[in-house]
């Protein structure tokens, strides 16, 4: 692995992390409009933005470098490349319009590169502009023209590191689409990524980074469910596959409903061989392994999920952590994203601190617990590993 990139597992001492801090396109978020928009609430913005922040120190406390998408995104607008790639992406929807396509190209075009990110993020909204023509008369004041994207907080979605190479994924759900867009643009024209490997776009079959998880070197497990499909994961296995970036991809389906739309919301890692899963799925879980021969892909049996990624990993057992809550307790606390951990070291975790029960039973199994406020944070439904991209870890020493 390069010095500046690269993932073999959920656990390595994590070093650099790529975080979104919730800005104005989090004021874009309406009772009527909060649903398409995947939050379940109206975030008090300042507050959300303290928790974030508060986020981010914890990460820096324990050594981690982080990077905002925002600024990273800004700074690779200074490409004019970039730029036109941006507007064009931006402009494409068949709802504006010849008329006011064209107003936006040029109004964008003009725009600095903070100014662009801003709209590219926050969206454009119709009485923000003095576009003119037939469309604008007829939308609302209210109505957007550029959609915000307020899910930018949750970029565990929209890229993710496989080894040293990077996927940027292909979102299902209409209202997060274009956040790849942006993604994609970070690693194409920003220095940082200059020279990256990209194992998968955004134009392949839905994969989303919520559902891949590294459980170790050359092994991934990868949720199917609401968002990630089949198609999705034959696809990524067959690219890791062709790069060699992994021997063994674990396809988990997973129950088909908003509570558990990625497999970080049911199970994540805390230690090189042990994870925490949510109770009430843990003894239903099943994987199917998928290897190759380096021409067919090779689809075993379903197997309970924990004997499958043992035998990938070539150990013994994974451990589950028993949090032995009750199935009530249990399903308030994976709504709250109590099982959504994310590993800054192998037994060292960041959870939210509503989530008491199941923290108190991390920390009984020896898993160090650092707790952070997400009371406006888990209106959008996502946790600490949601709201992260991990960009380079220590590679695991061997156990
Ligand atoms: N990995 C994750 O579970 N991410 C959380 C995404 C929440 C977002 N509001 C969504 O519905 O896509």
């Amino acid at each position: 692995m390069t010095e500046a990139y690269g993932i073999d597992s959920e656990v390595g001492p994590l070093r650099t992390v790529m975080l979104h801090r919730p800005g104005n396109e989090l004021r874009r978020l309406t009772p009527r409009n909060n649903d398409k928009l995947l939050f379940d609430g109206i975030p008090w913005v300042g507050r959300a933005q303290d928790e974030h922040d508060a986020f981010a120190q914890a990460l820096r406390d324990r050594d981690v470098e982080v990077l905002y998408l925002g600024e990273l995104l800004t700074e690779a607008l200074n490409d004019s490349g970039a730029r036109a790639a941006a507007v064009q992406g931006a402009i494409e929807d068949l709802r504006l319009g010849d008329t006011l396509r064209e107003y936006l190209r040029t109004a964008l075009a003009s725009l600095d590169p903070a100014a662009l990110a801003e709209a590219l993020m926050a969206g454009v909204r119709n009485d923000e502009v003095r576009a003119g023509g037939l469309v604008t008369s007829l939308l609302a004041d209210e109505d957007f023209l550029i959609d915000p994207l307020p899910n930018l907080l949750f970029t565990r979605d929209s890229s993710v590191w496989i080894s040293d190479s990077v996927a940027v994924t292909s979102l299902a759900m209409p209202a997060r689409v274009r956040e790849t867009q942006l993604t994609e643009l970070i690693y194409k024209y920003h220095p940082r990524f200059a020279g990256a490997d990209k194992v998968y776009d955004h134009t392949l079959e839905h994969v989303e980074g919520g559902d891949v998880l590294a459980l170790g070197p050359g092994v991934l497990a990868v949720g199917v469910g609401e968002r990630t499909t089949p198609a999705g994961v034959e696809r990524l296995a067959r690219r890791v596959f062709a790069k060699g970036l992994a021997h063994t991809v674990l396809a988990v389906p997973i129950a088909q409903q908003r509570a558990t739309m990625h497999l970080d919301t049911v199970c994540t890692m805390v230690d090189v061989d042990a994870v925490l899963m949510y109770p009430n799925m843990a003894e239903e879980m099943r994987a199917l392994a998928v290897t190759t021969d380096g021409e067919e892909l090779h689809v075993a049996e379903p197997e309970p999920f924990l004997v499958a990624a043992a035998k990938a990993l070539g150990i013994d057992t994974l451990r589950r952590i028993d949090t032995g809550l009750d199935p009530v307790t249990a399903e308030r606390e994976q709504w709250d994203d109590g099982n959504n951990t994310l590993a800054l070291a192998p037994r060292v975790c960041i959870a939210y601190e509503r989530t008491v029960e199941t923290n108190a039973r991390l920390e009984e199994s020896g898993i160090e617990v650092i707790r952070i406020s997400g009371s406006e944070l888990g209106s959008g439904r996502g946790g600490p590993r949601c709201m992260s991209c991990p960009v380079l870890r220590d590679p695991l020493t061997t156990p």
